[in-house]
């Protein structure tokens, strides 16, 4: 279908909004500007969205603190039921929000469908951990008190979220939020804001009520700006960059804000020469190229032992040959285009970095003919860790080879970072896998699994990789208060 047609539709299913959403109201930016939302694919336009600041995000901060002194309030079982039926509307909605994602950010069809049952699934569970926010009792030091620990939400989130999962990252983040009893305000990326308007159109249908879920987008320093000066916005919830995310850390101190990070990886994917070499190639090639690269847990070092390098480049590089690069709407696809061309760019600089230094290309190596956004993947031998492909997170199609020789050097080159979200490992040692899952200083470790994101497990990273874990019971905790009450003189008859 083309862009025009897909729009129209999108249009008549009531998703295309292209409007904030303050207090429950549709709301264009106060000065009536606006940005464009391009299909990466074609580069085409597909719709203006508002082009938000301060203003707007100070009236979304205050729409959700009044709406905080309501939802706060209600029942565990109507918020669970709430967000159920946002669930069952994300899911009976799932082919029109994965016709959105391709859209928007260009993945293919079945991955973005597969994005929204990923990103739905949050909902789903944190739907039935709202029934489940327990406190404590604790066995008091004196007979005449007793102590209890209630947990209560913190009150108003700012979650700011990037393109390259514009559904699921948000879900991530809403779904905790509000099963807790916090109210949010949504920044999404500037390049992917229509996912995010079509899942709080769903959301507004599903009965969550107005001031709840706001969403502003636009200017992002200036609403980072807004969101951060607030004392009413008591936690920051971002998934970006490192570099964002540092800022957003340090303008959250003027107000002792709490604050949650999921940034940058720089996973290292390590094979061992006792892999089975069908499973570490199917497994490093799930981690490589989901989203075409564009993934914050996806491999960006296959580092390979010596005696298994060659066999497995060979049969690497004939799977990396199949998979299909094209527009995310045709068939077959599997491969769609990087998000702009700024981020070819890059990827260009990367891969001539390595090659002035040594580095050998096995395939691809350069932009596809498909044009500007496209790149072919790519697997290049020969590199080592002081190559900018191996230091920088690549966040395109292009697979870098390392080679080692001890189980030692693995561990040392896979930690030689200050990155620490996602790595892997295959192995049919059992003792090894152990071992080496140990010494790695990430937050995720698939053994003999290149997909290992799942809504019931803690996902989050170390070191410069952020702070706190998303998803799984452990999600909640970033979205409570603890308050611990002492009941004094019980003995008093
Ligand atoms: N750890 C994770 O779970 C995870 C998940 C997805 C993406 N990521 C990371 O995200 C990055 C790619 O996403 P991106 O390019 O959108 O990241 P980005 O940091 O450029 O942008 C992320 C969001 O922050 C906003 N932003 C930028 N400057 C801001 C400011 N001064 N104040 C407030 N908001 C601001 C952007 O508009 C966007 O909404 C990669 O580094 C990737 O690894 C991490
Ligand atoms: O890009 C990072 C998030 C991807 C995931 O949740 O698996």
């Amino acid at each position: 279908m083309k862009t025009d047609n897909l729009v129209a539709h999108l249009r008549t299913a009531g998703l295309l909004k292209t409007q904030g959403l303050i207090g429950g109201k549709w709301t264009d930016a106060y000065d009536g500007k606006t940005i464009q939302v391009r299909n990466p694919a074609t580069g085409e336009v597909i719709a203006d969205v508002p082009c938000m600041g301060g203003k707007e995000t100070n009236d979304a901060i205050s729409s959700a603190h009044d709406a905080f002194q309501s939802w706060s309030k209600v029942t565990a079982t109507e918020r669970s039921k709430c967000l159920r039926t946002w669930y069952d509307l994300l899911i009976s909605h799932k082919e029109e929000l994965g016709q959105l994602i391709t859209l928007e950010q260009g993945k293919p069809l079945k991955e973005a469908i597969g994005e929204v049952t990923y990103g739905a699934s949050f909902i789903e569970f944190f739907a039935e951990e709202a029934r489940r926010i327990y406190g404590d009792i604790i066995p008091a030091t004196l007979g005449d008190r007793r102590l209890l620990v209630l947990k209560q939400p913190v009150g108003v989130v700012g979650a700011i979220t990037p393109w390259n999962f514009p559904l699921a990252m948000i879900t991530r983040k809403v779904g905790p939020a509000l099963a807790s009893g916090c109210t949010v305000v949504i920044k999404p990326s500037e390049m992917t804001p229509l996912t995010a308007l079509a899942a709080v159109e769903l959301a507004r249908q599903a009965g969550i009520p107005p001031g709840v879920l706001n969403v502003v987008m636009g200017n992002a320093p200036d609403i980072g700006d807004a969101l951060l000066g607030s004392s009413q916005v008591r936690k920051i919830t971002f998934t970006g960059s490192t570099a964002v995310g540092k800022k957003l850390m340090a303008g959250s101190a003027g107000t002792v804000k709490r604050v949650s990070l999921e940034l940058g990886g720089n996973a290292p994917c390590i094979i061992f020469d006792d892999a089975d070499l069908d499973v570490a190639v199917k497994g490093s090639l799930g981690a490589k190229f989901r989203n075409s690269g564009q993934t914050c847990v996806c491999a960006n070092r296959i580092i390979v032992q010596e005696g298994i390098y060659d066999k497995f480049a060979e049969a690497f590089s004939k799977a990396v040959q199949n998979l299909q690069v094209g527009n995310g709407f045709s068939e077959g696809v599997v491969q769609g285009p990087l998000i702009n061309e700024a981020a070819v760019q890059k990827v260009e600089k990367f891969v001539q970095d390595a090659i002035s230094k040594g580095a050998k290309v096995l395939l691809g190596g350069k932009r596809h003919s498909l044009g500007m956004t496209f790149y072919e993947p790519t697997v290049i031998s020969d590199v080592n860790n002081e190559m900018i492909l191996s230091r920088e997170e690549i966040f395109g199609p292009v697979a870098p080879l390392l080679r080692f020789k001890t189980e030692e050097d693995a561990i040392r080159i896979a930690n030689d970072t200050n990155a620490g979200l996602a790595a892997y490992i295959f192995t049919n040692n059992i003792q090894r896998s152990w071992r080496v899952t140990e010494a790695l200083e990430y937050g995720l470790v698939g053994v003999n699994e290149g997909l290992i994101s799942t809504e019931v497990a803690p996902f989050g990273g170390v070191k410069q990789s952020g702070l706190g874990r998303e998803g799984s019971k452990y999600g909640m905790d970033d979205f409570l208060e603890l308050k611990y009450v002492c009941l004094g003189d019980m003995n008093r008859k």
